[in-house]
This record gives structure tokens, sequence and C-alpha cells, in this order.
């Protein structure tokens, strides 16, 4: 019987969710003592520990319990759920962590005049994804050729095996440089925490509620930025309402210019260009937008 007060967190091995994944892990103050060539990575501060595996094995090690948790894309998780049945089963994505952004589409070569999935009836679709394409397909009523391939989808129209793909898709350099177009997206996806739906009734679950906790606050403050600006009194409601989501602003006096404030403002997520010129059309200046390092309201 393995012990059940530790908690197992498998993560990706090698591979684009790996540095993000140890870099949050020890944001909410998880350090591993193992090196990470090993399968096992032993927690140091708390009692948890990591597993270090290929990304489409994490959802199934959840689901026989071999670990609690797991950090993996929610195309990967998805996948998992549909192909297994496993939909209701108490496996569920925990948190959205907000990196390893993608999209799982369809593309087809340029001179496939698409409009409509309808178009893709009759026709050969490679992918990695089986079960989230054939879910998608049932779900619009097409019945298409569907090309399970490991690796290299977009190569798949050009070797003539498939007539379009359904593929991970980011910048779209990738469709890009095989003369493919993206024409319907089946899931918007990032990097999940997956778990358990309902929390152990042991010493795990507390850590697993700890842990979510710190989670949250990691997060939050991840994606705050502080906007400074000075505005005249005259333009404070104009630019009050052009401030991106957030608590009330803090006013401050601007010494020696009674017709001045300073305003400082929480928002709850990137602040954009396009944002601080309108705030600055409606009479602000002097204005930073600052990273939050740490909070405590
Ligand atoms: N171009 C991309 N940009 C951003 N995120 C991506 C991109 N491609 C994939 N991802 C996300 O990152 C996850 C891991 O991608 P990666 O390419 O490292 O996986 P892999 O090759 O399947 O690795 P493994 O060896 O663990 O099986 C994907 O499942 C997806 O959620
Ligand atoms: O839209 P883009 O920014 O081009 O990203 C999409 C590509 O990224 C991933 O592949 P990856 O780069 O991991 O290559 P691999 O699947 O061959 O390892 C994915 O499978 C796409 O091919
Ligand atoms: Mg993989």
């Amino acid at each position: 019987m393995r012990p059940r007060d530790r908690l197992r967190i498998a993560m990706q091995k090698s591979g684009r969710l790996t540095e993000p994944a140890l870099e949050l892990l020890k944001r909410c103050g998880l350090t591993f003592r193992q090196s990470r060539d090993k399968l096992f990575c032993f927690g140091e501060g708390e009692p948890v520990d990591l597993l270090l595996v290929r990304d489409d094995d994490i959802p199934g090690l959840i689901a026989q319990g071999v670990c609690e948790l797991g950090i993996v894309g929610r195309n990967v998780l998805d996948e998992f759920r549909v192909t297994t049945g496993r939909d209701s089963e108490p496996l569920a994505e925990l948190r959205p962590l907000g990196f390893g952004r993608c999209r799982l589409s369809i593309a087809v070569p340029q001179e496939f005049d698409y409009s409509e999935p309808a178009q893709l009836s009759g026709r050969r679709i490679a992918t990695s994804y089986p079960g989230l394409l054939g879910a998608w397909l049932r779900e619009h009523g097409v019945e298409a050729g569907v090309v399970t391939l490991a690796g290299s989808v977009e190569i798949a129209p050009k070797l003539g095996t498939a007539d379009a793909i359904c593929d991970l898709v980011q910048s779209g350099g990738t469709l890009v440089a095989n003369q493919l177009r993206e024409v319907d997206v089946l899931l918007e996806s990032e990097a999940v925490l997956a778990g358990p739906q309902a929390l152990p009734a042991d010493e795990r679950g507390d850590l697993i509620e700890l842990l979510l906790k710190r989670l949250d606050g990691v997060i939050q403050v991840r994606e705050s930025r502080l906007l400074l600006l000075q505005t005249p009194r005259a333009a404070l409601d104009a630019v009050t309402r052009l401030l991106p989501g957030g608590p009330q602003p803090t006013l401050l006096p601007v010494a020696g210019q009674p017709d001045q404030l300073m305003l400082q403002a929480l928002c709850a997520g990137e602040v954009s260009w396009r944002q601080l010129e309108e705030i600055k059309k409606a009479g602000a200046r002097e204005m930073f937008v600052l990273p939050v390092e740490k909070m405590l309201a």
C-alpha cells in the first residue's frame, strides 16, 4: 500500500509544458529534490511528489489512481475523456493554468473551397485526436474517414493520405509552411490542472485544497497589472469608465496641481496599447503599466 498522506502530481517530462509547469509549482511553494532525468521527484517542503511522464499518459495515471493531480493540455485530457467514455467519471479539469495555449482545428489545402463541415463528408481527415474529431463530426452529422497519425499530421494532404487535417494550431506557422488553411476550431486549449471531481477523504484532499488556494493566488497575481496614470479631475469619470475590470481605483492628489489627480488601479489582466490610447484620448497622461509580484489584500 502506498502511503496516503503524500500527494502525487504528474507532469510532462520534457516538452512545451515542462518549464512553465515547474515554474508554476515553484511559485506555489513546491520544490523537488530529484534531478529531472528521473521519473519520480520527491517533494522537499510540502508532502507533494512529482511524476515526470509523457503528457499522453497523464489522464490515465490519474484515472488509475497512480497520482491525484496532473498538469496537461486540455486537448489531451478531453481526448482521453472522449475515447475512454470517462466524460462523466470523476476526472475533472480543476483549473485552467494560462499557458500552453493553442487550438485544435480543421485545416484544408489552400485550394479547398471550404465553408461548412458538411463539405468534409466522404473525405479523409488526418489527426492525432480521433476521439475529439469523431465527436465533432458526429455533432455536425458528417461521415468522414478518420486517419489516425501519431505526429507530422500536416504532411498528410501533400502525401495524398488525407484531404484535410485536424491538428493543434498556435501561430499558424506550421499550416502556412504546408500550404494549409485553418477553417474550423474544435477546441480552445491551454494547460490545465486535472484531478478528481471529489477530493479524497484523507490528508491528500486537504493538500489538494491547500494547493488550489495557492494556485488561485498565484494565477491572480500573474494576471494582474497595476495601472498608474495622471488625469485632470474633469476627465476622471471618462477615464474611470475606460479602465479594464478590477476593484475601484485609488485616487491621490498631485502636489501643486489641484486640478490633477494621480490614479492607481489594479487590473485583472493585460492592458493593451489600444486601451491605453483610448484612456489617453479621454484625458489621462503619464501612464505606467506594472506587473504585480506579490499581493496581500
Ligand atoms: N504550438 C504550440 N503552442 C502552444 N502550445 C502547444 C503547441 N503545440 C502543443 N501545445 C500544447 O502543449 C502540449 C504539449 O506539447 P508537446 O509538443 O510538448 O507534446 P508532445 O510532443 O506530445 O510531448 P510528449 O513527449 O510528452 O508526448 C500539447 O498537448 C498542447 O496542449
Ligand atoms: O501553429 P504553430 O505555432 O505552427 O504550432 C502548431 C504546431 O505545434 C505543434 O507541433 P510541434 O511544434 O510541437 O512539433 P511536433 O508535433 O512535430 O513535435 C503542433 O502539433 C503543430 O504542428
Ligand atoms: Mg504527447
